[in-house]
């Protein structure tokens, strides 16, 4: 996995965590794969977020570990350091964009305009998160720009759920989405059943 197109082909649904004890970080990834998710995206969120990675990263190898809320230009090479295979950001500044293609590793940046996408493409970023999707116009938002934007591929994330999660996968323009709803609780049997659910998606 080498670029953020490869990204958007992990997975119909890239599961949000935030984790607030690094000890549950193993068994929430164990329990995604359980269900047929083979990708995990740790918000740098809390104090806890570079050790669950860390953790996921040696422990459970057969699931791709990235860091999402990077949001500084340093998370993203402390993210790097500490195991993430790939990067997420809800935004574009060119600080932190910079120092995503400093750690040389695939990511997603964010954007939820026109113009931003559009600077990103002009970076040869083509596979972007759109985030906060339901938010910023949805599936519509993502329907109009599919003809002057044929080369960019998104992640829509924010807000998704089961019901919607269909009509964001159905688009040409959409790779996979992204959502927290997996792991919201901590009962690893319900996120294995809910990874089960999204992974069928
Ligand atoms: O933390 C980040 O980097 C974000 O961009 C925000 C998350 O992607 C969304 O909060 C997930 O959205 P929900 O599935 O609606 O919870």
């Amino acid at each position: 996995m080498t670029t953020g197109q490869d990204l958007l082909e992990l997975s119909p649904v890239m599961p949000v965590v935030v984790i607030d004890d690094a000890e549950d970080a193993v068994p929430v990834a164990r329990a995604l794969l359980a269900g047929g998710i083979g990708v995990i995206e740790l918000t740098l969120r809390t104090a806890a977020a570079l050790s669950a990675i860390e953790r996921v990263a040696s422990e459970v190898p057969d699931i791709v570990v990235g860091a999402g809320t990077v949001t500084a230009a340093d998370h993203a090479k402390q993210a790097a350091d500490a195991g993430a295979k790939f990067l997420v950001t809800p935004g574009c500044t060119d600080a932190v964009v910079d120092a995503c293609f400093e750690t040389g590793l695939p990511f997603l940046p964010g954007a939820s305009t026109v113009s931003e996408a559009m600077r990103l493409a002009e970076r040869g970023l083509t596979a972007l998160k759109f985030f906060p999707a339901e938010a910023s116009g949805g599936v519509a938002f993502l329907k109009s720009i599919a003809g002057p934007l044929p080369s960019l591929k998104f992640c829509p994330t924010g807000g998704i759920t089961v019901p919607s999660a269909p009509s964001y996968l159905a688009l040409a323009n959409v790779g996979c989405i992204g959502g927290s709803w997996l792991t919201s609780s901590l009962d690893f049997a319900t996120i294995e059943k809910l990874a089960a659910e999204a992974a069928k998606l």
